[in-house]
């Protein structure tokens, strides 16, 4: 079994609604996804040949995901007062909701099942919050 890891980050800001702690706080991750794809055999032709896949197709294909999170407000639906939401759009901010609390176990279950939906065989998705914190989800 062969298996390529790919990485890409986004900068975002979230809270974890109902938690009780500095983590309850709008604050900011760079947040990287390692993305870990398997296959049995290598491709026989062309430009692929000798790969499970191109690097940079895999590559672009998650950064294209990472970029929907950059620089942006990361909400759990339903979490934030209608008029909040309202007042941040007058402001000019952008946010993106989420229909999961934005954990690192959830932005993992996230990009493995986006992946597997794409056609991949997705040995494991890890998600660093920080340096030190990282959550893996697999189904292998
Ligand atoms: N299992 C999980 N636990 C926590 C998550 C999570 O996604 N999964 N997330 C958070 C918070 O978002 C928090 O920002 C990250 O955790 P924490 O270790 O408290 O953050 P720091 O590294 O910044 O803490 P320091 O005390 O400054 O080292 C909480 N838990």
């Amino acid at each position: 079994m062969y298996q390529l890891t790919i990485e890409q980050s986004f900068d975002s800001a979230h809270f974890l609604a109902g938690y009780q702690g500095k983590c309850g706080n709008i604050h900011g991750h760079r947040w990287r996804v390692l993305l870990v794809i398997q296959e049995e055999k290598l491709k026989e032709e062309q430009q692929q040949r000798g790969m499970c896949v191109d690097f940079s197709t895999l590559k672009d294909e998650l950064k294209e995901v990472a970029d929907q999170y950059d620089h942006s407000f990361l909400i759990e639906k339903d979490t934030l007062k209608e008029r909040t939401l309202e007042a941040l759009k007058e402001e000019g901010f952008s946010w993106v909701e989420l229909e999961f609390r934005p954990t690192a176990e959830n932005f993992a279950k996230h990009f493995y099942d986006l992946f597997s939906q794409k056609g991949y065989d997705v040995a494991r998705v890890q998600v660093y919050e920080t340096p030190n914190n990282c959550a893996t989800y697999t189904e292998s």
